[in-house]
């Protein structure tokens, strides 16, 4: 029984360093019993009080008593006995008095009792839609309300572990409690850590990636002018002096992660996507985009993202909690082309954008698609690629012409009887939206200087593509100083993604970057974008404690500036003259 120990004396640690566990009285007595006795109460395990204290065992043996399987007969108390310890844990309230149910509320199932405590929400809201953050509480079942004991499922390898540890036979309970030890220090250690990660999701995360010299680059014999430390980077800008002689001048940037050209596109998943992936349940919409120069890795960085997102999805949707509630997921492609969108998987179908009386962006007759494994996926974003409509620059010889929008969302579907149910599409109308994570392939930018060798329709392209871009920052950075009008209809770009960039939303904007010293004025340009998106998102921007009711003045001389100096030819925004973008 060493590590029954080991996690018992972990749990001493914790609950010590809280106080509060101190204040129970160490030695139980009959202070200590009435409040255990309650404890126990309010998870329904009221019969186990008597075993337990009579014996003289106070809470803090809670922890042993599971990994002997102390009073508890079946394994679903078992269950219970070892989520309540658990929430104790997290709660550090081993001293607190629990939640009396009321003569209503004990009236329902013994697991329904008791957790409705303020105390609790916090704790219980992990992995559960947060009832207390959200107004649509059509999308709650009762059963999410009352079910205190539902595994988070934030941890898809726990909830397993947990299943097996706790659905087992009668003949194999023996075998199985030899390992409750390791699996229940390694649930409270997982839950410590991913209820860490979860707080650690920002608003706004801006993520570098540096691409490898191509082909072309490396027979010019170009320098690669970035290097790359640990979430920074210096770019090593050559440069003349008045007289002609050479030096190089460093610019030195830090990010919330800056990925080298040896870095996989697995990794720039864990960065950037997977963390977003559990609170897409808990009716956040996120939105995941590549920003650059033309052929600076967008489309390579952003192509395998969603696939890689739905697996896990539907790694969640398998949870119990989902599962019982119909959460389904459902999958759109559509792309943003000279301001007009498009299914790119029905034909390229011409759709248009409408609003509701809820200010909700609606897609009229963008076909959605239910995805029940990721083969599925893959061949959804092989077909919807084939349609995008690409081209040729300067710069990229597959350049992506349009912003290709893929949207994963999560819907919760009412029962509806197999004989009513007519056809994909109407199933997807039934169900309301979760939370939904939208990958964004931009088009590349490319600044006016570099469309003169393009034909009429690449310029008109461009130009297009560049107003979207600048609205799209535009609509970023009025969000992060809180103001009041967001931009929004700038552009269809930023119209079509309203909805992901108010209430509980998140973005991850990744910054792609070339490294040649051809690209160093493009790669200043984005890194400098990407370092003031960065600084404000930051959670102690005292900008976010001020009332903002306009731009600043500086902000809007900047980009009167940019349209005043540019009439007549491209809107040249990355060239960054005010200094101010
Ligand atoms: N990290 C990388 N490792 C290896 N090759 C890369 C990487 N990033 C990009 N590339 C290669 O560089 C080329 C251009 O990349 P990509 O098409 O993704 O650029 P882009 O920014 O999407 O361009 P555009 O905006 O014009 O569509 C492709 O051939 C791609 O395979």
């Amino acid at each position: 029984m060493q590590q029954s120990n080991a996690a018992a004396t972990a749990f001493y640690d914790h609950a010590g360093g809280g106080g509060s566990f101190n204040n129970a009285g160490p030695a139980g007595g009959d202070a200590g019993d009435a409040v255990m006795a309650r404890w126990l109460q309010s998870a329904g395990l009221q019969h186990l009080a008597s075993p337990l204290t009579s014996t003289g065992i106070d809470q803090r043996l809670l922890p042993n008593l599971l990994m002997q399987g102390y009073g508890a007969e079946s394994a679903e108390e078992k269950q219970r006995l070892f989520k309540l310890m658990r929430n104790l844990k997290f709660n550090g309230e081993f001293g607190l008095e629990p939640y009396t149910p009321t003569a209503q509320s004990s009236g329902g199932q013994a697991t329904s009792d008791g957790f409705h405590s303020p105390e609790f929400k916090g704790d219980f809201g992990a992995g559960l839609l947060d009832l207390h953050a959200i107004d649509d509480t059509e999308l709650l079942s009762e059963h999410v309300i009352s079910e205190p004991f539902e595994p988070s499922p934030f941890m898809p390898g726990v909830n397993k572990s947990f299943e097996n540890e706790f659905n087992v036979t009668s003949s194999r309970q023996q075998k199985e409690q030899s390992n409750a030890d390791a699996s229940a220090s390694s649930f409270i250690a997982n839950e410590k850590e991913i209820s860490t990660r979860e707080n650690n999701v920002a608003k706004i995360k801006v993520v570098v990636r540096k691409r490898p010299l191509n082909k072309k680059e490396i027979s010019r014999k170009e320098d690669d002018i970035v290097t790359v430390g640990e979430n920074a980077l210096t770019v090593h800008e050559p440069k003349l002096k008045v007289d002609l002689t050479a030096y190089v001048e460093k610019h030195e940037f830090c990010f919330d992660a800056v990925l080298d050209e040896h870095v996989t596109n697995d990794e720039v998943y864990r960065v950037t996507v997977e963390p977003i992936i559990p609170i897409i349940f808990q009716r956040t919409k996120a939105t995941c985009f590549a920003y650059g120069q033309t052929g600076s890795g967008k489309t390579f960085t952003m192509q395998p993202l969603p696939l890689r997102a739905a697996q896990d999805l539907i790694r969640f949707l398998h949870q119990p909690v989902y599962h019982s509630q119909r959460f389904k997921l459902w999958l759109s492609y559509f792309e943003i082309y000279g301001g007009k969108l498009f299914d790119l998987l029905s034909d390229r179908k011409k759709l248009c954008m409408r609003e509701d009386g809820r200010q909700q962006v609606c897609i009229v007759g963008l076909q959605e698609f239910e995805v029940l494994d990721v083969q599925v996926v893959k061949e959804y974003i092989e077909r919807g690629n084939a349609a995008r409509s690409t081209g040729s620059t300067g710069a990229n010889e597959e350049s992506s012409r349009s912003h290709a929008i893929l949207q994963l969302a999560i819907k919760k579907h009412p029962e509806i009887k197999e004989s009513k149910r007519n056809n994909d599409g109407n199933e997807s109308k039934s169900g309301k939206v979760v939370g939904k994570i939208s990958f964004i392939d931009l088009a590349g930018s490319e600044r006016g200087a570099d469309t003169t060798d393009n034909d009429r329709q690449t310029r008109i392209e461009g130009a297009e593509i560049n107003k979207s871009l600048l609205a799209l920052k535009e609509c970023i950075r009025a969000l992060d100083n809180d103001q009041i009008h967001i931009p929004f209809r700038g552009s269809k770009l930023t119209e079509v993604l309203r909805d992901s960039f108010v209430g509980n939303s998140r973005t991850v904007m990744i910054s792609c970057i070339s490294p040649n010293a051809g690209s160093c004025e493009h790669t200043l340009n984005t890194l400098r974008y990407a370092d003031r998106v960065k600084s404000l998102s930051k959670s102690g921007n005292p900008k976010k404690d001020q009332a903002v009711t306009s731009l600043p003045p500086t902000v809007k001389v900047s980009v009167r500036l940019l349209f005043q100096q540019e009439r007549g030819k491209w809107i040249d925004f990355w060239a960054n003259r005010s200094g101010e973008i």
